[in-house]
């Protein structure tokens, strides 16, 4: 059997939506191939082309509460009207067999896997160059409704403004860079977790009553 030298890391990626952690996540998916994405669980309807069990596991708002209601979710927010939240399993066997994570979160999410996971998570935050070139994104996706799109940018100041409570945040103005940059603070990321494999379990010592 294999050693496992260090647990794994979560890294958080959050944005308004549109500014274009999707395009990000997925591009970093082909390159760190060590990197696994959370799929969450939503009561949100699938886009064209989304696939059940791959971009999420799409759920009623009943059986959405009974996994909440059973301990299955790591954290769990409302956005948008609609439910979302993180299995809980894949992400523990993950981390304990070593393997990174990756999750596309919102703020309230990444402050919630925070507390419930101390020590393991890294977070980027990314903004759009203007809210026009956001709304412009959120067109050019084509994939939500006028009145979708007007929630959503309706929603984009309340998400901003918490752009201070993570680690990274980062312009997504050149997409390659974007993705350059992130994958450096991951780089990073997995070096320091290398020096100190025992942070977790040692911030988590601290805090215990
Ligand atoms: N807290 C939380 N937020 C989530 C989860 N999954 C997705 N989100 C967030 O929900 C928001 C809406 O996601 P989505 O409907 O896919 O729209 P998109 O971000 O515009 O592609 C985004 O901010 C996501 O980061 C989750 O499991 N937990
Ligand atoms: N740096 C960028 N420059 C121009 N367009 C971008 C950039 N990053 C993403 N996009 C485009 O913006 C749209 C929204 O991106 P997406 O990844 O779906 O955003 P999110 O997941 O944050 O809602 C997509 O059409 C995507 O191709």
């Amino acid at each position: 059997m294999n050693r496992i030298s260090r647990r794994g890391l979560c890294l958080v990626l959050s944005a308004p939506s549109g500014a274009g952690k999707s395009s990000v996540s997925r591009a970093l998916l082909e390159r760190e191939t060590a990197l696994r994405l959370s799929v969450s669980a939503t009561t949100r309807a699938p886009r064209p082309g989304e696939q059940e069990g791959v971009h999420y596991f799409f759920r009623s708002q009943a059986e959405f509460e009974a996994m909440e209601a059973a301990g299955q979710m790591l954290e769990s927010a409302h956005v948008f009207g609609r439910r979302y939240g993180t299995p809980r399993a894949p992400v523990e066997e993950a981390l304990a067999a070593g393997r990174d994570v990756m999750f596309d979160i919102d703020w309230q999410g990444h402050l919630l896997l925070r507390r419930a996971l101390p020590g393991d998570v890294v977070s980027v935050f990314l903004l759009p160059p203007s809210l026009e070139e956001l709304e412009r994104r959120l067109h050019g996706r084509g994939q939500d409704s006028a009145e979708e799109i007007a929630r959503r940018m309706q929603a984009a100041r309340d998400e901003i403004s918490h752009w201070a409570d993570f680690d990274h945040v980062l312009v997504n103005t050149d997409f390659h860079e974007t993705v350059a940059e992130v994958r450096a603070i991951i780089h990073a990321a997995r070096s320091a977790r290398a020096r100190q494999p025992w942070l977790p379990g040692f911030i988590d010592g601290l805090l215990r009553p």
